[in-house]
């Protein structure tokens, strides 16, 4: 499944753009006036193959959920049962991410793809990665249907997927965090879960994570990947003081020491030194880019994860747009890696899916632009 996705990602389609870029210049404003939703719409017309490119909606947060053996080393304040109390957060509409979708009219998919604790839900009441379910509000396992807490449910547009992999990752500083085929099985169940939510409607997926800990991998693979230092990629996550810093710090070099990952080898990096839930991302902008419906990414573990997409098919950055600059470092240096601009910069530094989110509109509106706004001729204005 991961090689037939793989090659099934193509260029962006050039007389889309081309038509895009000359509808651009015909709207009734400057050239240029818009900025960066210039050439956002120009690229959606490319990934579409038409111009205008469809609307990005509805709109579906897949958010991946995975613990990590690296916890074990001191490099977060935060227990691990954390991860597994906030998808309970999660399903009951009570998380950052929950306010953001409710206002953006988005759905909400927690995929359990290695969560080390028990979750704090009835697991029967989730729906599998494979029972083709809906974004939920549209008939997913644990859709109520009018936005309140339904007894014995989540809220609407709320929907569980189970598909642990492993009850969290190993330590990779005392060896690999996965094998080859736990790694493969994330990325797969990211590529499943695309494609569930596009065959579901979803026009575009924005990417979401929890995972205590999961800024340490995050780093250790931009390090990797983008070949800078692990000081340009470590940050400090939810807040670290200065000696949980230098650990940190230390914990992403030895890991890397130990391991020596090769970038051209994105599976044997994620093994080495990745997450279930950065894997699983991986497959998810994978599976979007096959489809050829954009993702938008969130931020430092959506952008780590988004190298190692890269890293298997380079033009799966034609389908994704850097939702915002997270104050991680290492979500500089990946999007400096990948060549993408952020499109708003607020010093978020949550994950959930968050930025991604806040920067919908964004994009929406730089689509409904292209449909929606007369031309020169059309609203007969003169031109300069
Ligand atoms: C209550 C809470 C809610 C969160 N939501 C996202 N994160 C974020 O913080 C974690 C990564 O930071 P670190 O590597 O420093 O542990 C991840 O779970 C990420 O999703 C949260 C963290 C906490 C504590
Ligand atoms: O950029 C993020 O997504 C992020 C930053 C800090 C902690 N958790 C997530």
């Amino acid at each position: 499944m991961l090689e037939s996705t793989v090659a099934a990602i193509g260029p962006l389609d050039e007389p889309a753009m081309a038509a895009a870029r000359d509808l651009q210049g015909r709207l009734t404003k400057p050239a240029g006036s818009l900025g960066a939703l210039e050439p956002l719409s120009v690229r959606l017309a490319g990934l579409a193959g038409s111009c205008p490119p469809p609307l990005p909606e509805p709109a579906a947060v897949a958010i991946f959920a995975g613990d990590h053996g690296v916890h074990a080393q001191g490099v977060t304040p935060w227990p691990q049962e954390v991860t597994a109390q906030m998808i309970g957060n999660f399903l009951a509409g009570g998380a950052v991410v929950n306010a953001f979708a409710r206002q953006a009219g988005a759905s909400v998919t927690v995929v359990d793809v290695g969560v080390a604790t028990p979750l704090p839900v009835d697991p029967s009441d989730a729906g599998s990665a494979a029972d083709g379910g809906a974004p939920a509000g549209d008939g997913g396992a644990l859709a109520g249907d009018g936005g309140a807490p339904v007894p014995g449910g989540a809220p609407a547009g709320l929907r569980l997927v189970a598909a642990n992999v492993r009850a969290g990752t190993r330590d990779m500083t005392v060896t690999a965090a996965l094998t080859r085929d736990e790694a493969r099985a994330a990325v797969e169940t990211g590529i499943r879960v695309a494609g569930e939510l596009i065959d579901a409607g979803a026009g575009i997926l924005l990417t979401g994570d929890m995972g205590i800990g999961n800024t340490t991998p995050a780093a250790a693979l931009i390090a990797a990947f983008a070949g800078v230092d692990p000081a340009e990629a470590t940050g400090r996550g939810t807040g670290v003081d200065d000696e949980t810093y230098r650990r940190k710090l230390g914990v992403v070099r030895a890991a890397l020491d130990r391991h020596a990952p090769d970038p051209a080898d994105p599976l044997g990096v994620l093994a080495a030194v990745g997450g279930l839930e950065h894997a699983a991302l991986a497959g998810l902008i994978l599976g979007a880019a096959a489809r050829r419906v954009p993702v938008l990414l969130d931020g430092v573990i959506a952008v780590s994860a988004a190298l190692a997409a890269a890293a298997f098919a380079p033009d799966a950055v034609g389908a994704m747009v850097a939702g915002h600059r997270s104050a991680e470092p290492g979500a500089t240096a990946a999007l400096r890696h990948l060549g993408l601009d952020p499109l708003i910069d607020l010093g978020l530094r949550l994950g959930e899916g968050t930025g991604a989110l806040l920067a919908l509109p964004v994009v929406t509106g730089a689509v409904r632009v292209l449909h929606e706004v007369a031309t020169f001729d059309s609203a007969g204005v003169a031109e300069k």
